[in-house]
Parts: structure tokens; sequence; C-alpha cells
């Protein structure tokens, strides 16, 4: 697999800093065009991500026979995503329930309960984060009062969950010919998505294209990305774009992604105020729960429909203007 790759200047938006329109233009752009930009100064501290890093490797640590007792729905094994991927689900808002329920299973006895406490207070950070980004990207899309009501009508009811990946890359990484996708391309089934990742790097974006754009890690930046519930309901304004995993070295990558959602009952059209003026809506009206089906009603040994989004459930295509 050969194939073009390079980096990019994604905006950064500083949370202790006003947001200027110079700052909303740049952002803008940017979710138009890439779904992704990095967020910093957003207030957890380098201390707690050493802390989570040292409790996934605990966790990873375990036995498989161990963390499969955990079930497919917490624990996606090797060999689902891909052979080199594992990862553990938490679920809020109770985070610090969902990770006790995993670690009496991993952990029997020795509780840990640093696991669950420290899980508890990253995941409503994460979930106070996530709905703070949302609101700067309603009123930048919106205008203020507009942007604020929607946050009010629409996205009060959002939850979310976390996920801690832990990838092992095959000993002959380095040497290897052909590109080893860590995770495959997929789109996050998310309003937004927040990223942590190690120093190892290895997050690519897909741009319009088609080239794989490297989203390289920095200390104190977190990756924001848009998901697909977003591009719907915003009529496409805001980009959720295909992104992967490439391993590169012969380490192993740790990663945090908080996904904030949609509650499943929610039926997403996309208000008349996102669709622009000369267009027309992009996407069906469909239940958040239906979409979620579709991605996970797959052939077995797959993850996820990779490569199905949205646009392949409730995409609405326009007849060609020069068909009969
Ligand atoms: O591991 C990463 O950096 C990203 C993971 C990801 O894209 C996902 O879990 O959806
Ligand atoms: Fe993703």
């Amino acid at each position: 697999m050969s194939e073009l790759q390079s980096s990019l200047q994604l905006p950064v938006l500083d949370l202790t800093q006003p947001i200027q329109s110079s700052v909303l233009s740049s952002l803008s752009q940017a979710c138009k065009e890439w779904g992704f930009f990095y967020v910093t100064n957003h207030g957890i501290s380098k201390e707690m991500f050493n802390r989570i890093y040292s409790l996934s490797r605990d966790v990873f640590s375990v036995p498989l026979e161990s963390k499969l007792k955990l079930g497919t729905i917490s624990y996606t094994p090797p060999y689902i995503a891909s052979p080199y991927f594992e990862s553990l689900v938490v679920s809020g808002p109770d985070f610090s329930g969902s990770a006790k329920a995993s670690a009496d299973v991993l952990f029997q006895d020795h509780h840990k309960p640093e696991l669950r406490e420290t899980l508890q207070e990253y995941g409503a950070k994460m979930a106070e984060l996530s709905k703070r980004l949302v609101k700067i990207l309603l009123m930048m899309t919106l205008g203020d009062e507009t942007g604020k009501r929607f946050y009010q009508t629409e996205f009060s009811n959002c939850h979310g969950y976390l996920r801690l990946v832990n990838y092992t890359p095959p000993h002959d990484v380095e040497k290897q010919e052909e590109v080893v996708e860590g995770l495959g391309m997929h789109t996050d089934m998310s309003c937004i998505t927040i990223v942590y990742q190690d120093s190892v790097g290895g997050l690519q974006m897909r741009s319009k294209e088609g080239k794989w754009i490297d989203i390289d890690p920095c200390e104190d930046l977190l990756v924001v990305n848009i998901g697909d519930l977003m591009q719907a309901w915003s009529n496409g304004q805001l980009r959720s774009s295909e992104h992967r995993v490439v391993l590169r070295k012969f380490v192993n990558r740790v990663s945090l992604a908080f996904f904030l959602c949609f509650e499943d009952e929610k039926v997403i059209l996309a208000p008349q105020e996102m669709v622009e003026e000369g267009n027309c809506r992009s996407y069906k009206s469909f239940k958040c729960s239906d979409y979620l089906k579709f991605r996970q009603s797959n052939e077995v040994g797959k993850f996820e429909k990779i490569g199905y989004t949205v646009k392949d459930f409730a995409g609405i295509k326009l007849p060609l203007q020069d068909d009969p």
C-alpha cells in the first residue's frame, strides 16, 4: 500500500483565552475542511494523564482469559478491530460504577479503587469539556443566541463514554513494507470525540482528496474530531472525517478517546437554521440507535462496518442534473 502522507497545521483552541472572531473563523474552516482541531488549557493535568496511562498498563497486562470475562460490550480483544488493538469501554455518567464492574472482574480481590476514582474524575471532566466544545461549535456555526438555544433543546441530554485503547504492534513492524494499521479507516459514531494520544503518534485523518494526514501528538494538546451524529445534525457543515491509526514503531501505544453522543432515542434531523441558503437537507431523519445498529450489525470478526458512514445510512442522494 503506497500512500501519500503529510502533516497539517490544525488550529489550537485555547480555552483560557477569549474566543475572538479570528479564532472562530479558523476553527470553522478546520471543522468544515478537516473535522479535526486541537484544544489546549483544557483543565486536565499531565499528572492525570500519567495516572491513567499507568492504570491502562495495569488493565491491559491482565491475562487475556480474565479480560475476556468482561464481555464484548466492555472489552474488545485483539483480532476484532485489528490484531494489534484491544480496548476497554467505561460508560458514563457513572464512570465509577462502570470502572468498578470491570475492576471487579480483572483484579478480583484487589479492588483497585484508584481505577474507578481516576476514571470517574477523568470521565466527568471530559463530559464537561465536550459539552463546552459543542456549545462553542454551535455558537460558531449559528451565532450566540441560536447556538445557545439549540444547545439547550438538542444537546442537553447527550451522554458520553470512554475508550481506553492499547496497541501492541508486531515485532517486525519497522521492517514491514506495507502500512500496519492498528485501527482501520472509520468515522466516529459520536457528536464529537476528544482523544488523548501518548507520544508515540500514528493517528491520521483522510482529507477530502483521499490523502492521509498525520495528526501529531503534542504535549498539553487534546485532539478533537467531529463525529457522524454532528455531521448529520449540521447538514454536513461540520465534517466527520475518516481516520485511522498506523503503527510504525515497536512500542505499545496508548490512547484515551471520549465520545459524546446523542441519547439512543433521539431522532436526528438538521434544523432549518443549519441548512444553508439554496441548499437542501443532505440526510433523512433517523433514530440515533438505528444508526448505531447499522454500524454494529457486521460480519463476524469485524469491529464495525469499517468504511460505512452516516452518508451510507441516511444520506439523501440528489438526482444527477443531467439524468433524464
Ligand atoms: O487511538 C486513537 O488515537 C484514536 C482511536 C479512535 O479513532 C477511536 O477509538 O475511534
Ligand atoms: Fe475514531
